[in-house]
């Protein structure tokens, strides 16, 4: 119940129960001192009402440092399951959701914002980090108190006992009859919090497109009124969460009024001595204080169910599966039959029923105007998405049945846009293979024409590119990944408009390293350029998802076809000018 209501993990169940049970223990040493209190209370009066002299108090004394020890040792284990064990806690969390989202698929990703996944790893496991650590054993630990408390002070009174514990189950009752309308305030608030966070991540990430488009006040005025909506939510929530805490606090605290009434009576009647009457007052104190930390936080138990559930999504999806073992006989990468769309089988169809073979030692250039399909056939070959119908094979292996890890061990791929991180220049050209030596990825970088601007660097290859090369031009940004995917030197590489940011004599330049490079490899290329494409091996046209024609460059500007039609075109805008 703990793991799946909280989302917690087995180590982290089993601590919130130790948390609990020491809780517990901690709560009912304190009735320990009241024991000793009451004895030595009972003992003192009986002695001055007979006038005898006083008794030794020794024992009293010991009883009492006995109980101090007690009570350190297990505030401090109580204090230690609630507190000290829950950072390790969030850890294992956060690296459980990210070895998770690390092998789920991209259609995945698609479907849910960065923002969103940010706020699950980060915000929702820090909500539960707090209700671990402020509510639960507590909570828990109170209720354990509570009912050892109840059967103690039952078998010692019932009369004081039931007026001092009548209030327990009513105000409970009351709260969790509550929780029907609280949990989805919490779960509003937390979900408006969310929109506001997105809208401002979305921002940041925009705030170039949207100063240059002069969007400002238009955007502005989106989130002031996702913030407004947040708000009002959230007061709502408060408000009513504010009532029926009171409410359930308001009834509890009656149990002190009615065990004085009720002890007073007893007194009176002489059915009850006084000290009796204040320890039950002591005890019933003591029972209720946990009640009353936990209940003003009871909000967040909410709000960690919402998390809990938010968390729980990434581990309902299914994964990319695949076996690990990948054994192709050879590297052709052969699409048959091949049907996609990116909203799954009712979807919209991206590619439809498209066939080629790119062969281990060609280059196959996939052209055709834009949206017509190309980035996707690069993406289902590596596959970064599986195919709706039809099979993408390669060396004659189904690509559907291989892990996604172990198929991308044999590709280097170089993306339309091009993700650096915020290290050294050699740093991210080491990201295509980790245990690279300096020299092996110097090579790489020479190849792919990246010393001509590292050298204008002070700092050369050591220099950092700030968040995603935000220091570095299109063109240089494009050539650290080229240089990556040379480093990596895997059996198929696939090339996404990797020269498109180059001018004309780097583009020249990186070719020559690409074809000297790439011999021998499976090559898959994309590009708009007829130029690029002119001296692959194969040429596969696509239009509307559909394959138009294909074959080597030449006979298909002999037979007049698309590709023709499409070199012209080229040939004729090359010659406008402004
Ligand atoms: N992640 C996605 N989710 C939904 N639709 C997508 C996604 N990526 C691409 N598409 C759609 O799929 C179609 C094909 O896109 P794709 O990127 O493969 O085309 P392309 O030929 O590479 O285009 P370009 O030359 O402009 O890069 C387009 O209509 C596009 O809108």
């Amino acid at each position: 119940m703990l793991k799946e209501k909280y989302g917690l993990t087995d180590d982290g169940a089993r601590n919130v129960k130790l948390g609990t049970v020491w809780t517990a223990v901690s709560n009912l040493a304190t009735f320990g001192g009241v024991g000793v209190f009451y004895l030595l209370m009972q003992e003192l009066m009986a002695h001055l009402s007979e006038g005898t002299a006083l008794p030794s108090l020794a024992p009293y004394a010991l009883g009492l440092i006995a109980f101090i020890v007690i009570l350190f040792i297990t505030e401090y284990y109580a204090y230690y399951y609630q507190y000290g064990v829950i950072y390790v806690e969030s850890g294992r969390q956060r690296i459980g959701l990210a070895e998770r989202l690390r092998k789920l698929p991209l259609s995945f990703f698609g479907r849910r914002d960065l923002a969103d996944l940010t706020e699950t790893i980060m915000g929702d496991v820090k909500t539960i980090e707090h209700a671990y650590s402020h509510v639960l054993p507590e909570l828990y630990g109170a209720y354990v108190t509570l009912a050892v408390a109840a059967v103690g002070l039952f078998a010692f009174d019932w009369r004081p006992a039931l007026a001092s514990l009548w209030s327990c189950p009513v105000g409970l009752a009351l709260l969790f009859g509550a929780r029907h309308f609280l949990a989805p305030l919490s779960r509003a608030t937390r979900l408006g919090n969310l929109a506001v966070s997105d809208d401002i991540q979305e921002a940041l990430e925009c705030v170039r497109e949207v100063r240059a488009t002069n969007q400002e006040e238009r955007y502005l005025d989106g989130i002031r009124s996702d913030i407004d909506a947040a708000e009002r939510t959230t007061v709502k929530g408060e408000l009513a969460n504010g009532l029926c805490v009171n409410g359930a606090q308001i009834v509890l605290r009656l149990s002190l009024a009615t065990t004085v009434l009720v002890g007073a009576a007893l007194v009176l009647q002489g059915s009850c001595d006084f000290i009796t009457l204040f320890c039950f007052l002591l005890v019933v104190s003591r029972i209720y204080a946990p009640f009353d930390q936990c209940l003003m936080l009871i909000a967040e138990l909410f709000s960690a169910q919402t998390a809990s559930a938010r968390m729980r999504s990434f581990y309902e999806e299914p994964l990319a599966g695949g076996g690990k073992a990948f054994d192709p006989s050879g590297h052709d990468v052969v699409f048959d039959d091949v049907s996609f769309s990116y909203g799954g089988a009712s979807g919209e169809k991206v590619l439809d029923r498209v066939s080629f073979t790119a062969k281990e030692g060609e280059v196959t250039a996939l052209v055709g105007p834009s949206g017509s399909g190309k980035s996707t056939c690069s993406k289902l070959a590596a596959r970064f998405w599986d195919v709706t119908s039809g099979q993408v094979r390669v060396g004659g292996v189904d690509v559907a049945g291989v892990d996604p890890e172990v198929l991308l061990g044999d590709y280097a791929v170089v993306f339309q846009d091009v993700l650096l991180f915020d290290d050294t220049v050699m740093g991210n050209i080491r990201l295509g293979r980790r245990g690279a030596t300096d020299e092996e990825v110097l090579a790489a970088a020479a190849a792919a024409n990246c010393d001509e601007f590292v050298g204008r660097m002070a700092g050369g290859y050591q220099t950092m590119i700030g968040e995603n090369g935000s220091k570095l031009s299109g063109g240089e940004r494009q050539r650290i990944s080229i240089a990556r995917a040379l480093l990596k030197d895997a059996p198929i590489v696939l090339l996404d408009e990797a020269t498109a940011s180059l001018d004309v004599e780097n583009e020249t330049q990186v070719q020559k390293a690409l074809s000297r490079l790439l011999t021998g490899k499976t090559v898959i290329v994309i590009a708009h350029r007829m130029r690029t494409v002119e001296s692959a091996d194969k040429v596969v046209v696509l239009v509307d998802g559909r394959v138009a024609e294909q074959g080597a460059p030449c006979e298909l500007l002999a037979t007049g076809g698309e590709f023709a039609r499409m070199v012209e075109l080229q040939r004729e805008s090359a010659s406008w000018a402004l």
